[in-house]
């Protein structure tokens, strides 16, 4: 219902200039402090990839748990984290990559995935698909599959889906 995603839009907040001049931040803080909403957006996301098949939600530390957790709960789904250096205690696989304000690396655990295992990455801003795309490269060198993604915000202004071509793009609000 559009005055639902109107709810959920109001309550993402423009930071202008943040991390670094030229980024207008989408602050989802606010969304997070009103229960009711947080909920929609979140059944939002799961109605959107209710038809997907999927055994598998892998997600990027930190803001990406904030939804893919729930959302492992709510569709009774695995939930793989991806880390930021160091955070995990297992042997792992690591990539580096850009996103929208800078560069990073990423890891996950070598026996996070089976081989042939069709997984999904959820997160909570697509931007300019560096993070996602980096993740996917982690998911296929552990043999599993990638059938599809998924998040709340998509910045098309960036054009994720030009880094993301083959594979299937779900985003419940678009800017
Ligand atoms: O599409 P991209 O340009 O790659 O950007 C999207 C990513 O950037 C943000 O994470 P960030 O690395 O800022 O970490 P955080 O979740 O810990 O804030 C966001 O949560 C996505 O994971
Ligand atoms: N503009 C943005 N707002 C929030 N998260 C982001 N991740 C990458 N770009 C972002």
């Amino acid at each position: 219902m559009q005055t639902e995603i109107n709810e959920i839009k109001r309550l993402i907040r423009d930071i202008p200039d943040f991390p670094e001049k030229g980024v207008i931040f989408k602050d989802i803080t606010p969304l997070l402090k009103n229960p009711r909403v947080f909920r929609i957006s979140l059944d939002k996301i799961s109605d959107l990839i209710d038809e997907w098949d999927f055994d598998c939600i892998v997600s990027p530390e930190s803001r990406g748990f904030i939804f893919a957790a729930p959302l492992a709960y709510k569709m009774e789904k695995e939930f793989v984290p991806v880390r930021k250096p160091g955070k995990l205690p297992y042997k792992t696989y690591s990539i580096s990559y850009e996103l929208e304000y800078g560069k990073s690396t990423l890891e996950m655990h070598v026996d996070a995935i089976d081989k042939g295992e069709k997984v999904i990455i959820v997160d909570d801003v697509l931007a300019t698909g560096g993070t996602t795309k980096a993740i996917i490269e982690l998911v296929e060198k552990a043999g599993g599959i990638v059938v599809g993604v998924a998040c709340l915000a998509e910045l098309t202004y960036l054009n994720p889906r030009q880094t993301l071509t083959n594979f299937e793009i779900a985003s419940v609000i678009k800017y």
